[in-house]
């Protein structure tokens, strides 16, 4: 039948294009001719089209329509990660955007998660580099941004085996201690008056980080304004690698920058690579004197470019962009954190009460916080669980791209897809959390979620092979910082202000309004401020 039908139609087309192409007509004839390749074009969608559908495992997922060329691109709201999660809504927990050019899939439930970062691990472990992110690092040469193979796990295993592990953490142990006394002393300087609390928390893991990658920090009142430079170049960039740009959806277009992103990045990229530059250069000038001089991160990192024998060459670009990646991929996302956990506690001063009570009980009122001290504050540890769970410094993480198609949840996925894991909205969903929206770090007291990514309704540092480098970092200076600033104060908010606990999406979620709360000491004993 089918078959009949569809002969009698080619014998009517032939007829038909028969009488066209003899017609007497010359302009009839150049009109049919004209139409041959819009003609040829349209059956070939068509032949997509047929296909996809008839091929169940070629069936991409659900998702809106958009508008021709552009697709959802002009519905975008800023505020992705909400976006994302309202269309759950309409569409469920796996759906696709048309971005331009650009195939979007946003997956928001766990058993999904599982697919694309356990299951398919290989596949989901490549990047689609944005513009943004190539050009702050050297053409996409660091961890992040690598594509998934030997490179990266170079890049990877140099970063992790010298600087992110717990065996290297707990040999800069002292410089932790230096920064975080040295935070102390600003804070108790600014008793009575409001203290821009992520400021600080930025200038003490900045200077953590940087000392331990060349040495070097920020002291006195080099260390509030160039501290802050810092902070804003930083919070500029990665409010520039959040944000949708054409130049990505639309290839094509990429050299003409249509929203200025490109340039505006470029400018904050040229002031590191700048600092970067003097670094490197006064470290090889000091380098030719010296035998054996101190073995911070850079030292190691210039020895290994050096090096002629090993199997992926390391070049000075691979080291400016690890060490972009630390300033960069460290800092925010971690002082955020701890911004998050004081504005929580603040907000709930009954959990605030609990956390000092603990702290109390095994530090002491007569001592200070010490690293030792950590993994006994088991209500902090779940303090920090809840602030992560409520509000992941990465809610998209960052997004994944397969490097061949697959399939996930049934659903067709084609090979170079933008792939977001909504780990925001997984952690707040109903279905697996009891009042998802409040803050209530007792439900982590049972020691049930941890960090390692293998729980996929709880992964706020990502999972699989892509998951965050600097694990260990982040979780002793989170848990470091927030034990000493809420061992030592108590924090209140300004008699004009009201706390506000609205966010705002970047590629690093930030509170929407910055917490400037008032210091006052609390525990008796002027030596612990000194
Ligand atoms: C609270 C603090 C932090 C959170 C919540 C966090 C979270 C994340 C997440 C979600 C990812 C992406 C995972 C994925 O794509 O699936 C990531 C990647 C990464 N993070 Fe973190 N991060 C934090 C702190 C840090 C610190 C302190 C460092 C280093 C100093 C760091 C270095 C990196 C690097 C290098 C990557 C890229 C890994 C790769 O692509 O192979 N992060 N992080």
């Amino acid at each position: 039948m089918m078959k009949t039908r569809a002969f009698s139609f080619l014998q009517t087309i032939t007829t038909y294009t028969s009488s066209l192409i003899h017609n007497d007509n010359p302009n009839i004839r150049s009109t049919f001719y004209l139409s041959i390749p819009i003609l040829v074009f349209s059956i070939l969608l068509s032949i997509r089209w047929i296909l996809n559908k008839k091929n169940p495992n070629q069936q991409l997922p659900p998702g809106p329509r958009g508008v021709p060329l552009l697709g959802s691109l002009p519905f975008l709201d800023p505020e992705l990660h909400t976006y994302f999660a309202d269309l759950v809504q309409k569409f469920g927990p796996i759906y696709k955007l048309q971005l331009g050019n650009k195939l979007g899939i946003v997956i928001s439930s766990p058993s999904l998660a599982k697919e694309v970062l356990k299951d398919h691990d290989t596949i989901f472990a490549n990047r689609d580099v944005p513009v943004a992110g190539r050009a702050v690092t050297y053409g996409g040469q660091d961890i992040v941004w690598t594509p998934y193979g030997p490179e990266w796990r170079m890049l990877r295993k140099v970063c992790v085996r010298e600087m992110l592990s717990n065996h290297s953490m707990d040999a800069v142990h002292s410089l932790r201690h230096k920064e975080v006394r040295r935070l102390v002393q600003h804070i108790h300087s600014k008793i009575g008056s409001p203290v821009d609390v992520g400021e600080q928390m930025f200038l003490t893991i900045l200077n953590v980080i940087t000392s331990m990658m060349w040495g070097g920090t920020l002291k006195g009142d080099g260390r509030t304004k160039i501290g802050a430079d810092f902070r804003q170049v930083v919070s500029e960039m990665t409010v520039l690698l959040g944000a949708p740009n054409v130049s990505d959806f639309f290839p094509s277009l990429a050299r003409f920058d249509v929203q200025g992103i490109e340039k505006k990045i470029h400018v904050q990229f040229l002031r590191f690579d700048k600092i970067f530059d003097s670094l490197i250069e006064q470290r090889l000038k000091t380098e030719e004197g010296e035998e054996e001089s101190s073995k911070d991160f850079l030292q190691l990192l210039l020895k290994l470019k050096d090096d002629e024998d090993s199997k992926v060459p390391f070049t000075m670009n691979h080291l400016k962009s690890l060490l972009m990646d630390m300033v960069v991929g460290g800092t925010e996302t971690t002082s955020n954190t701890v911004e998050w956990g004081i504005a929580e506690l603040m907000n709930k001063p009954e959990t605030m009460r609990k956390a000092q009570e603990e702290l109390d009980r095994v530090v002491g009122k007569d001592k200070s916080v010490e690293e030792s001290h950590l993994p006994q504050l088991h209500y902090l540890q779940s303090v920090m669980k809840e602030v992560l769970r409520l509000h992941p410094a990465l809610p998209l993480l960052v997004p994944h791209c397969p490097s061949s198609s697959c399939t996930v949840g049934g659903y067709f996925i084609p090979k170079g897809s933008r792939v977001f894991v909504n780990v925001w909205a997984i952690h707040r969903d109903p279905t697996i959390w009891v009042n998802p929206t409040e803050f209530n770090p007792d439900r982590f007291l049972n020691g049930e979620c941890d960090f390692s990514g293998n729980d996929f309704k709880y992964f706020p540092f990502g999972s699989g092979r892509r998951i965050c480098a600097g694990i260990t970092m982040a979780e002793r200076m989170v848990m470091f910082e927030l034990a000493t600033l809420v061992h030592l104060f108590e924090w209140n908010m300004p008699s004009s202000g009201k706390l506000n606990l609205d966010e705002k999406f970047g590629i690093v979620l930030k509170k929407a309004e910055p917490l400037v709360a008032v210091p006052t000491p609390r525990l008796s004993d002027p030596s612990l401020y000194a």
